[in-house]
């Protein structure tokens, strides 16, 4: 891999860079930051977690100039969530240029928002149902835009807003550069792009699968009553460092996170119906630990990278195969292990089989954890916690009360009762979830995978060679050792299925999507998908 030296970047750039600690670019990196400083349309498709937003966001920072008074570049997320993580990365990226950047999503006071774009933002980074309106309202002007980006633009597509992204970018010069990002590039992609790129070159660094290859994928089989129960034992067993558990339904998400609160575990919920104070306060929570396991409808499924994710957990199966590749991306992010687990009910088998098909990946399954497995993960969790307090030489103040407790007392008996103490009971409370139904498999041709051209390896859990210092660095495939150079040659997207993305976008496929995305709202409506 390149280390960032080698792009010609301009030095403020670089500064920034290395203050967040990458060392080498990643294959998308690698791939994308030579073309789009060249201003070459793209459509980069990489596996989750394998720094997309660098790559749009370094080639893009560095080609504005800071004397700009104008929107330069806009950058459209599906969530507002995603809005806000971009535009962090983003600010991060051009901080030492002085970029300024500015988030515009929904739910957040609009004057307040038109306050901050008097300031002159470069860069506005937002949802595109927000932005419409800020452009009728004449307090976001476009004609001056000189780049577009669309991360998750399958998304977008998919949650109804073609028509906003076809309004917003009809108001953007034709001149413009316009790039297309996710790990996931179903077919519907190639309508957006054939209108609004310019001979694009499609970027993909896909492997043989599209989910990430850190992520140990595993299922098990439930019934929809016994799920709580499993999840909580499988919590137990699993000590999740910070846990993502999905759940299909809004009113799902807030039942299972206010029962997971009853039986004492840490969590909150995240969906669309919280207002946007409370989105933010989760989210806030979630990445600062004090909370360690967010449930979440879809509205969590892309994009967002939080450290530390160790587990994903799809209470209830994903819609799509697309859902359930971002979903679990959650995990295995940049260089890091992670496990996803699935609960599949014995109706959904097919459905779960549809899913390994169209992700080329066999998903292995396990048993139910049982109850021993579970008290035996909780203990081992305290043990974890002692022994860490005890490495970093914790507990000063109580080593005269150790002492003389030893000179009364059994040391083991003293010692089970203190991990008695700090495991706690598990509150045995009773808990009543709404059932949902059961996901049914409908068939759809080809697979959502690219037949990209650059076999390039993403990351192995392999040791790197050389490198050995601090900073995050991620590690290549041991594979074929350094035949994966070389560029990516444009070419035009394929229609037929199994090509260029596979994803059969005839209307009757799309019924698959379908049905109850959200139990309560039609499955195509644009509100549904703000509102996940
Ligand atoms: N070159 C690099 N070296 C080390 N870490 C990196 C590098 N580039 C990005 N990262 C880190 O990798 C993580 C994932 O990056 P990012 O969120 O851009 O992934 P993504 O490909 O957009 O994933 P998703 O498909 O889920 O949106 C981030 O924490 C980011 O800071
Ligand atoms: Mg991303």
């Amino acid at each position: 891999m390149k280390t960032f030296n080698e792009f010609g970047l301009e030095p403020k750039v670089l500064q920034a860079i290395t203050e967040l600690g990458y060392e080498e670019s990643t294959p998308i990196q690698e791939a994308t930051i030579p073309l789009a400083m060249e201003g070459r349309d793209l459509i980069g498709q990489a596996q989750t977690g394998t720094g997309k937003t660098a790559a749009f966001g370094i080639p893009l920072i560095h080609k504005i100039q800071v004397k700009e008074e104008k929107i330069v570049a806009l950058i459209m997320c599906p969530t507002r969530e995603l809005a806000i993580q971009v535009a962090e990365d983003i600010e991060k990226l051009g901080r030492f240029k002085g970029i300024r950047s500015l988030p515009i999503y929904g739910g957040q006071d609009i004057v307040k928002q038109i306050r901050s774009l008097k300031k002159k933002p470069q860069i506005i980074i937002g949802t595109p149902g927000r932005l419409l309106d800020h452009i009728n309202r004449k307090t976001i002007k476009l004609e001056d835009v000189q780049t577009v980006i669309l991360d998750e633009a399958d998304e977008m597509l998919d949650m109804g807003f073609m028509e906003d992204i076809q309004s917003i970018l009809k108001l953007v010069p034709a001149t413009r550069h316009t790039m297309l990002f996710s790990a996931t590039m179903p077919m519907n992609i190639q309508k957006l792009a054939q209108q609004f790129l310019r001979n694009p070159e499609h970027v993909s660094v896909m492997s043989k699968n599209i989910t990430a290859p850190l992520i140990h994928q595993a299922y098990i089989e439930v019934h929809e009553k016994q799920k709580f129960e499993a999840l909580s034992r499988l919590i137990d067993m699993e000590a999740p460092d910070l846990a993502i558990i999905f759940g299909r339904t809004k009113r799902r998400v807030d039942e299972l996170s206010e029962a997971l609160q009853k039986r004492g575990y840490s969590a909150d919920g995240l969906h669309g119906d919280l207002s946007q104070n409370q989105r933010d306060a989760v989210m806030r929570k979630f990445r600062d630990g004090s909370i360690d396991v967010l449930v979440a409808t879809d509205v969590a499924a892309r994009g967002l990278d939080v450290s530390g994710v160790s587990h994903v957990i799809n209470f209830d199966m994903p819609q799509d195969p697309e859902s359930y590749v971002h979903r679990i991306g959650r995990t295995g992010r940049a260089g890091k292990e992670g496990k996803a687990l699935t609960f599949v009910t014995p109706r959904e088998i097919d459905h779960l089989h549809f899913i390994e098909k169209v992700t080329k990946h066999k998903i292995d399954k396990k048993p139910l954890p049982s109850m021993a497995e579970a008290i035996e993960g909780k203990q081992k969790a305290t043990a974890e916690r002692i022994l860490d307090a005890v490495q970093n030489e914790k507990g000063h103040e109580f080593r005269g009360l150790a002492i003389q407790l030893l000179e009364q007392y059994d040391s083991v008996n003293l010692l089970s009762c203190a991990l008695q103490l700090l495991t706690g009971d598990s509150k045995e409370v009773s808990v009543e979830l709404t059932p949902e139904d059961p996901l049914r498999a409908k068939k759809r041709h080809g697979d959502i995978r690219s037949s990209g051209r650059r076999p390039s390896a993403p990351y192995s859990s392999g040791s790197s060679s050389g490198g050995s210092s601090g900073g995050r660095r991620y590690d290549r495939s041991s594979g074929s050792g350094g035949s994966s150079t070389g560029g990516s040659s444009s070419r035009p997207p394929r229609k037929e299925g199994g090509g260029w993305e596979g994803r059969d976008s005839r209307p009757g496929n799309r019924d698959y999507k379908g049905t109850n995305r959200d139990a309560n709202k039609s499955p195509r409506s644009k509100e549904d998908f703000v509102n996940k």
